[in-house]
């Protein structure tokens, strides 16, 4: 078996870099870098690279960057597999590399920060700006202020590149959140102008009118990687691949806002530069990624580890139909659209060739509820409906935080405290700390608790 190696497989150098991206997960591999990668290949531009940075730990860039960046994104459908070799990764690093961040980011010839954070990675306040009640983002405060750019979290790792790149006079440049979030360009932009502002007023203003906060919707299914995946891509290809993906044929992206200093060309990799992503947010977060909250919390107490398992589950896909009804109730789309998507994320979800685990989808249920299950949840509420859907995903997730083992979470501990006792209680505390409002609507809470007692039976 060969190691994989520019050489050994016959791959261009790598490009010059374009973009630098924060978080190198198997989403951006699966998805940004696969797109860059689909761009260059297409031709015509000067091909465009990517120096990716870890987002927590160090070590995880090593076996990327020991393959001169190249891994295989293993596609997977129902009949079999495909692989294909990406490109696009022109450097890998670790994200605590200050002096290789800040050189990047100070590049005039680098246009775009993209990144993978997870939601959780954000780090928000109750009013939407930094949390700065966070110890590791206070504590990275004090060392922006202190003139320190060895800061571990990631709105402090890109105000510091943002400094580095007004002190080189890098210029203006475009800011690509690609996690699940609501309205992820504006919702990025209060936390790091809000950061920027409690370093330097000035630089606050300097942020505002050089950085531009692109808004996005990403979508492609990307599990994490397995041992039996990298041995089937070395079986597939003949290289000892340390970093494959696997991920699904489907792929969307779409984006909104502007490039003051260009951009790789992506639609040519098939990505959509619209003026609004809201409706593509809303149709995505609720129908996809809803659907995907209330299986990880509900799909486990009838035995199911993995969406595929569940979605075949004629149970679990009642309770998905139902929370999709009261979904398509409030999405600004025709119901051929949400019939056709919905019939799509059936076959999306019974692939059997891509194991997608519930409990990776479970982690950080404070932060994904309120964007995934809430907003369709309280508009059916002011419509007088208790929806069976909305309700069961709450109920599933409380029945989660009881069994208290395995609850990855920023407020895991919390959570788990308030979540333990009798059911009525339980459920009011939880509800309360997810928004108060919730709490104080009795329907809501008696119906939660009789869904819970039901999920717990
Ligand atoms: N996997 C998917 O199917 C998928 C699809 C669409 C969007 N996404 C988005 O991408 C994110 C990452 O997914 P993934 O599959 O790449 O996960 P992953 O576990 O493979 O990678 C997560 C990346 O985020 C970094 N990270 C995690 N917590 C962080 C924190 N608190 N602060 C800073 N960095 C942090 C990690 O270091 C890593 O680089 C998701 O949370 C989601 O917002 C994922
Ligand atoms: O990646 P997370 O943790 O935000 O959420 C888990 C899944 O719901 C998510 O990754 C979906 O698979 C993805 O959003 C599909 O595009």
């Amino acid at each position: 078996m060969k190691p994989l190696s520019r050489a050994n497989a016959g791959a261009p150098e790598p490009a010059p870099v374009r973009v630098v991206h924060l978080g190198l997960g198997a989403f951006f591999r699966a998805h940004q870098a696969w797109y860059t990668h689909r761009a260059n290949a297409e031709g015509g531009a000067e091909p465009a690279g990517i120096a990716a940075f870890t987002g927590r730990r160090p070590d995880a860039a090593r076996p990327i960057s020991d393959q001169d960046g190249l891994y295989h994104v293993l596609v997977r459908d129902r009949e079999g597999d495909q692989t294909e070799l990406v490109t696009s990764l022109s450097g890998a690093y670790d994200g605590a590399d200050t002096a290789r961040r800040h050189a990047t980011f100070a590049a005039p010839e680098v246009g775009s920060v993209t990144l993978t954070v997870t939601e959780a990675g954000y780090r928000r306040g109750a009013d939407g700006g930094p949390d700065l009640d966070d110890p590791a983002l206070a504590d990275d405060l004090v060392r922006l202020r202190a003139g320190n750019a060895d800061v571990a979290t990631a709105p402090a790792r890109l105000v510091s590149g943002l400094l580095a790149r007004r002190a080189a006079e890098g210029g203006p440049l475009a800011v690509v959140p690609c996690d699940n979030l609501v309205d992820n360009g504006p919702t990025l932009a209060k936390v790091v102008v809000g950061l920027a502002a409690a370093v330097d007023e000035g630089f606050a203003d300097w942020v505002e009118h050089n950085v531009s906060f692109v808004s996005t919707t990403i979508d492609r299914i990307t599990p994490a990687t397995t041992p039996d995946d990298r041995q089937v891509v070395a079986t597939l290809t003949g290289f000892a691949d340390q970093a494959p993906v696997v991920t699904e044929p489907f792929t969307e992206w779409v984006l909104a806002g502007e490039f003051p200093a260009g951009r790789p060309e992506w639609e040519r990799g098939g990505a959509r530069f619209v003026d609004d992503v809201k409706p593509f947010e809303q149709r995505k977060l609720w129908l996809l990624n809803g659907a995907h909250s209330l299986l990880a919390y509900a799909g486990p107490t009838r035995g199911h580890t993995t969406v595929a398992e569940a979605i075949e589950d004629p149970i679990c896909r009642g309770w998905v139909d139902a929370w999709w009804d009261e979904a398509a109730r409030h999405l600004p789309l025709t119901a051929d659209d949400i019939a056709k998507y919905r019939a799509d994320l059936v076959e999306r979800f019974a692939n059997p060739r891509i194991r997608h685990a519930l409990a990776q989808i479970a982690m950080d249920g404070s932060q994904k509820l309120p964007i995934r299950i809430l907003p369709v949840l309280t508009r059916e509420r002011a419509n007088g409906v208790l929806p069976e859907g909305g309700v069961r995903a709450l109920a599933g997730w409380l029945a989660h935080l009881r069994k208290g083992s395995d609850v990855r979470d920023p407020r895991a501990a919390e959570l788990t405290d308030l979540a333990a006792g009798s059911v009525p209680t339980a459920v009011h505390q939880v509800l309360a700390l997810l928004d108060p409002a919730l709490a104080d609507d009795a329907d809501l809470v008696t119906a939660v608790g009789a869904t819970l007692r039901e999920l717990e039976a």
